[in-house]
């Protein structure tokens, strides 16, 4: 092997021995696991292109009957089946874009996010071989694409747009414009997936964004379950009052 290639080699498994490090030190395991709500997973699965780390996503089909044309990442609901929210993204990973679950090295679980239908989303997040080619499931998955993870710290076309839950609760969420050059295509993040894509990409590069989050970069782990909590509990409150 030329001396340039193993340079390179080892220049990649340095990128991603890092990240797993600091992935690790944010795993949640199976601390929410307990909540009552219905549950979700999602894998956000990273790989390396061009010597930066990237986050596979997929466009949701127009079919579906929730979220229809929606960035979002390979996931879906819990089935019986399923032993725990790991399982569940590898499965769904596995339906929607024909990845092979021993084909990922899942490194953590971080902390949950809540959809617009209430369902406790847990983000599993593995690395993928870095010449994964995606065969999406048409009835699910309308296209596949990547986005170099640094783009979620440091975006090109970026707002912060206004959300109230379900329960009133009022946020902010941010949207990311992304241009794929090499395609010719644009896509539009936000939402949930942008929010556990943005967290992702703190919890790597252990930087503040170009825009304003609610971490505390010190206490990361601490400032993002205290923000998942106030959601749960607004959750609650609302449960309560209807009752
Ligand atoms: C600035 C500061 C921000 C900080 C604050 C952060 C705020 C966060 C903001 C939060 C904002 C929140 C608001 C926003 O985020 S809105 C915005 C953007 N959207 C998103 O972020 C997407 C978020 N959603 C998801 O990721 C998924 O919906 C989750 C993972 C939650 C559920 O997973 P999913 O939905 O993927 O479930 P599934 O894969 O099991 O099933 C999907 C459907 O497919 C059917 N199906 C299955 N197999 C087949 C088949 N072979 N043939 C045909 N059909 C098939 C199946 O029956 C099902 O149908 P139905 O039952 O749905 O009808
Ligand atoms: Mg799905």
């Amino acid at each position: 092997m030329a001396a340039v290639e193993r340079e390179d080699g080892r220049e990649r498994e340095s990128i991603k021995g890092k990240a797993k490090l600091r992935l690790r030190e944010c795993d949640v395991g199976d601390k929410f696991s307990h909540l009552p709500l219905r549950k979700a997973s999602v894998l956000l699965p990273l790989l390396l292109r061009d010597g930066a780390l990237c986050l596979l996503l997929t466009v949701r089909s127009m079919q579906l009957r929730r979220s229809p044309g929606e960035v979002c990442f390979p996931g879906g609901k819990r089935e019986e089946m399923d032993k725990d929210e790991i399982d569940t993204a590898l499965r769904e990973a596995k339906e929607e874009v024909g990845l092979q679950p021993e084909k990922v090295e899942v490194i953590c679980r971080l902390v949950p996010g809540i959809d617009k239908m209430n369902h406790l989303v847990t983000p599993v997040v593995g690395f993928i071989e870095d010449t994964f080619q995606a065969s999406p499931n048409p009835d699910e998955v309308s296209d596949v694409f990547v986005v170099p993870l640094e783009y979620f710290i440091k975006p090109l076309n970026y707002v912060a747009l206004p959300y109230k839950n379900s329960s009133g609760y009022l946020s902010w969420m941010h949207c990311f414009t992304y241009d794929d050059h090499e395609h010719k295509k644009s896509f539009k993040i936000w939402g949930l997936t942008a929010h556990f894509a943005v967290f992702l990409a703190i919890v790597i590069f252990r930087t503040k964004p170009t825009f304003e989050v609610h971490y505390d970069l010190d206490n990361l782990i601490m400032s993002a379950e205290n923000n998942f909590m106030d959601l749960y509990a607004s959750i609650n409150e609302r449960k309560k009052s209807s009752l």
